[in-house]
């Protein structure tokens, strides 16, 4: 089942199309990763799954009902967080936490539950304004989770973390998914999502330019080879219908190969062809480059 799903949802301001024809497919007990620049229309389209946004036609299904018409419901199992954590500075951790259980009545082991969870039982008498960033985001996260939602909704959690605040929350974010929780967050940096995610869509100027699993953008990744071999003309010849070739210097040939299977192939038509290889160096596309060149071409 989906978690989340949209079906060509689309907003304007005005006369400016923010989001256009966005088609999210947000699987349950996913860590979808929801990446893109600064002012790519990541917010908006959190705001419209939160109903913080109006949306003009009935295109979001949360759990296969339309947000418009089961909106009180939908909210009540969905958590968010959005930007900076949403606590009182001036009550310490417990209280705050207390003071939701006034409103959801889910009871005293529910509180110790949750410190446990997003590991703040030790700070748990400090004032909300004395954690460190990270701990804010924390507890914002277990502010979130307090009513034991199905789905968080986060957006750039991660974002003035520190290294190490950042490694706390992909552990928390794990621990929750691990719990059934399906987790849609938002970044602009892939590297922060790479690690955590189990899928990834990517959004650029409000389009969608790629969306699938995390293996599915892995498979993008291209290794460039160099091989020292001692005829590089010969290596050219046997490897050109196949591959894209070039001869960077005198007895190199350089080769694109998009995966494992095309790796071998390579190699072994190059032996099959009795050439002699000295040397092997090979050196993958970053996923940035990826994530880059899926921008860019949106703009072409
Ligand atoms: N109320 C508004 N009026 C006019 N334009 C807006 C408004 N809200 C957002 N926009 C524009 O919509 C586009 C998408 O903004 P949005 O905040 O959704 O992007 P984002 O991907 O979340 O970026 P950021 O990480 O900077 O918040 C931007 O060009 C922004 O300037």
């Amino acid at each position: 089942m989906e978690s989340i799903t949209t079906k060509d949802l689309s907003y304007t301001i005005g006369s400016k199309a923010i989001l256009n024809n966005i088609s999210l497919n947000v699987p349950e007990g996913s860590i979808y990763g929801y990446l893109g620049r600064n002012g790519a229309g990541k917010s908006t389209t959190i705001k419209l799954l939160l109903g913080l946004l109006e949306e003009a036609d009935d295109t979001i299904f949360i759990q296969n009902k339309s947000l418009k018409q089961n909106r009180t419901e939908i909210l009540a199992s969905t958590g968010n967080l959005i930007e900076s954590p949403c606590f009182y500075t001036k009550l310490t951790v417990f209280e705050n936490l207390k003071y939701l259980d006034i409103i959801y009545g889910k009871g005293r082991k529910r509180i110790d539950e949750v410190l446990e969870l997003v590991d703040l039982h030790k700070e748990k008498k400090k004032n909300a304004s004395a954690l460190s960033m990270g701990m804010k985001q924390r507890l914002g996260i277990a502010m979130a989770i307090f009513h034991d939602p199905k789905l968080l909704i986060l957006d750039e959690p991660l974002n003035g973390l520190d290294p190490q605040g950042i490694f706390e929350m992909r552990k928390l974010f794990q621990h929750l998914n691990e719990q059934g929780k399906t987790i849609f967050l938002s970044s602009h940096i892939l590297s922060e999502l790479e690690k955590t995610a189990t899928h990834i869509g990517i959004i650029e100027g409000g389009k969608m330019v790629f969306q699938g699993t995390k293996n599915e953008l892995l498979n993008k990744v291209e290794k460039e080879v160099v091989l020292k071999v001692n005829d590089a003309e010969k290596a050219t010849l046997a490897l050109h219908e196949s591959f894209s070739v070039s001869q960077p210097g005198p007895g190199k040939i350089s080769v694109r190969a998009n995966d494992d299977k095309n790796f071998n192939l390579l190699l072994k038509t190059v032996i099959e062809n009795g050439i002699e290889i000295y040397d092997i160096e090979s050196q993958s596309t970053h996923l940035e480059q990826i994530f880059i060149n899926l921008i860019s071409k949106n703009h072409d």
